[in-house]
């Protein structure tokens, strides 16, 4: 074991090396007091006070955007990474590692594969343990994407990534950006949906940190067993509402991992600032209690106090380890508690619901464009939404706020453009004392009604947006009748994964006669209608939590406020152009997805600074140069 003095020693003398970047004929690996260090410390975990020159080291990644030819010191954590600069560590224990040899090769931070060249091989006590070909980066991309083309089934792909993530994280990466079109549909909606499904039968190794009922008193401990201390970023589920696909339990926990998966790939924080979480209070999902590989604790859910004090204590111990400004992502949980934990710990904490929030934020990006293919303003239009939960009611508040920012009218009055129905109905006056309090705002004075269609004929809706859960719930009928009142029928079908959209891409052009415009929750192939190919766009909140969270993190932002929110909607409603809007979507492709993302993060800083809401002092004079300097990059690192 090495002691925590050798340690820090080791630390501060790597940094210097790295400071002095590539070249330095007495650096890296041909430093004997580092080597030795490192001999010594091998496949080793120290458990040190942190030094302060992590910090340092960590803004000046921050500043730089050229990575590829840096020379970096073997040590695990945040220091050698490039991603948001990091805040003053507090003074608690934490652990890193050296590696080489073997260990190196196993530790999927560092292992590069094929790729390490033949000086670290010999500097790294690598030489036998691969075979003899030195391939690139850009070669073991081209590989496994071949590899992952092979496979004819979906989850096969993403079992086939999570290993890459285990083994090469920043291959995983690499890949991940250079193809996010094509593999955002299998970390993410709709493949992520199945693996959630199966997550017992594919589980390999642990990806995020379990907070289960068993671990009350001692969350504290739990946190810290996890390995990085830097964390930034925190999705949190305890998945109850998987996607549309309900109560899958301890298993949800493929969504924290996908969802910042995309935080790293489309927002470039860093991944060893994002955790993963799933609280297990149990499952009411039969299937899941009577199956042998499930994962988590075999109990229906716990409710009430039960669960509400381990939620507290979850979020006391959160920001005792992390601090004031980790940002805490609510994802996924059943509307029952979701809106009362956003409304409590948006006080005390730097929280946002991703399923309320998010995605509201989306939503009124896409409407933005739509305008300006369709023509009015957002308060000439009348919507109705399928589906009054988290999604349904966020994004009608969210539409609301802007009209009456746009129009200086109360917001009350902004509320009345906007309908929903829930599995009861059209919400109306004379159903307000019965309704849950998020749907109370929403009921306006007219007849009941109990179809959608009675709904969308009496409304007559200019948008229609579903968020129910259900799919094909837009059927011939509703979509006719909204073609026939409308020229340019907005729909949007919402809800994921693909097997749950309120109806498909073809059936909203092929049922409209090619006028709909139209998105959805999960991706869809173009369609060919009438000999003109449509290629409809994706209304997932991924376009806006990787930036958002980017541009929290960057600005040191201390709470989320709703014109954060609003900031991020018109920056990526801006990012559509002519050019997609005449391919049929409203929403520009994901391939620009980093640099969009960067715009979102700088005009959500820049909101943050001005409501007086940042601590990152002073102000970056360019925050989008900024927040593009502070975006990890997966290129290999050269370790010399
Ligand atoms: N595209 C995106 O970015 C996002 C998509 N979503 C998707 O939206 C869907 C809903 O999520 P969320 O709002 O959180 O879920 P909730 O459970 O909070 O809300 C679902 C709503 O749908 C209503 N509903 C259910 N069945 C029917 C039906 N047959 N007819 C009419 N209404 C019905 C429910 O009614 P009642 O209240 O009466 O029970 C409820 O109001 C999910 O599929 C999710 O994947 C969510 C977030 C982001
Ligand atoms: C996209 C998302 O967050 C959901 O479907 O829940
Ligand atoms: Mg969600």
């Amino acid at each position: 074991m090495l002691s925590a003095r050798a340690a820090a020693a080791s630390q501060s003398h790597a940094a210097s090396l790295w400071k002095r970047g590539g070249g330095d004929a007495g650096g890296g690996s041909g430093c004997t007091s580092c080597m030795e260090v490192r001999r010594r410390a091998a496949s080793v975990a120290v458990r040190a006070a942190p030094p302060k020159r992590v910090e340092a080291v960590a803004m000046e990644s921050a500043a730089e955007t050229a990575h590829s030819d840096k020379e970096v010191a073997l040590t695990d954590g945040a220091a050698d990474e490039d991603g948001p600069p990091e805040e003053e560590l507090p003074v608690t224990p934490w652990a890193f590692s050296v590696a080489s040899g073997y260990t190196l090769l196993r530790d999927p931070h560092h292992n590069k594969g094929l790729a390490f060249s033949e000086k670290e091989r010999d500097a790294h006590y690598l030489r036998g343990l691969l075979p003899p070909a030195v391939v690139s980066q850009e070669l073991q991309v081209k590989k496994i994407m071949h590899d992952l083309r092979q496979y004819k089934v979906p989850l096969q792909r993403y079992v086939a990534m999570m290993d890459l993530q285990e083994r090469n994280e920043r291959l995983f990466y690499k890949l991940l950006i250079d193809n996010v079109e094509e593999l955002l549909p299998v970390v993410y909606t709709p493949t992520v949906g199945e693996a959630c499904q199966k997550y017992g039968s594919i589980f390999r190794r642990p990806q995020g940190l379990y907070v289960s009922l068993r671990d009350k008193g001692k969350v504290l401990e739990v946190l810290r067993n996890w390995p990085e201390r830097n964390i930034q970023v925190i999705v949190v589920t305890d998945g109850e509402r998987i996607l549309g696909l309900g109560d899958l339990g301890c298993q949800g926990m493929g969504i924290p991992v996908g969802k910042l998966s995309l935080y790293t790939a489309l927002g470039g924080v860093r991944p060893s600032a994002c955790l993963p979480i799933t609280i297990d209070v149990g499952t009411n999902n039969e299937k899941l209690l009577n199956d042998e590989f499930y994962i988590g604790i075999r109990q229906r859910r716990a409710t009430g106090e039960e669960y509400h004090e381990l939620m507290e204590e979850f979020m006391d111990a959160v920001k005792h380890i992390y601090g004031e400004k980790v940002l805490i992502q609510f994802e996924d949980f059943a509307n029952h508690n979701a809106f009362d934990l956003l409304a409590k710990y948006s006080k005390s904490h730097l929280v946002f619901n991703d399923d309320i929030q998010g995605t509201a934020s989306v939503v009124l990006a896409g409407l933005l464009s739509s305008l300006k293919v369709v023509g009015g303003t957002l308060a000439e239009h009348t919507y109705l939404f399928l589906g009054a939960g988290e999604a349904g009611t966020g994004i009608a508040e969210l539409i609301a706020l802007e009209i009456s920012k746009q129009t200086n009218a109360p917001i009350e009055e902004c509320r009345k453009k906007i309908w929903l129905v829930d599995s009861k109905g059209l919400i109306v006056n004379s159903r307000k004392d019965s309704l849950q309090p998020f749907k109370k705002s929403w009921a306006h004075e007219h007849e009941p009604l109990t179809t959608l269609l009675d709904a969308v004929e009496s409304i007559k809706p200019t948008v229609l947006i579903g968020t129910s859960g259900v799919g094909r719930t837009f059927t011939k009928e509703v979509v006719e009748a909204m073609a026939s009142f409308n020229e340019r029928p907005i729909i949007f079908s919402l809800s994921n994964p693909t097997s749950h959209s309120e109806c498909t891409a073809e059936e909203a052009y092929n049922w409209t006669q090619g006028r709909a415009v139209f998105a959805s929750g999960s991706p869809f192939d173009p369609v060919e209608y009438n000999g003109k190919t449509y290629v409809p766009g994706q209304s997932n909140n991924a376009y806006i939590f990787p930036g958002f969270g980017l541009g929290v993190v960057i600005s040191g932002a201390t709470r989320v406020h709703e014109d954060m929110l609003l900031a991020a909607s018109e920056t990526l409603a801006e990012q559509a152009t002519q050019e997609n809007f005449d391919k049929g979507s409203i929403f520009p492709p994901f391939t620009n997805i980093r640099k969009i993302s960067a715009q979102i993060a700088a005009s959500v800083a820049a909101k943050a600074y001005e409501l007086g809401l940042a601590t990152r002092l002073p102000r970056p004079r360019d925050l989008e140069k900024y927040a593009e300097s502070c975006m990890y990059t997966p290129i290999y690192r050269s370790y010399r």
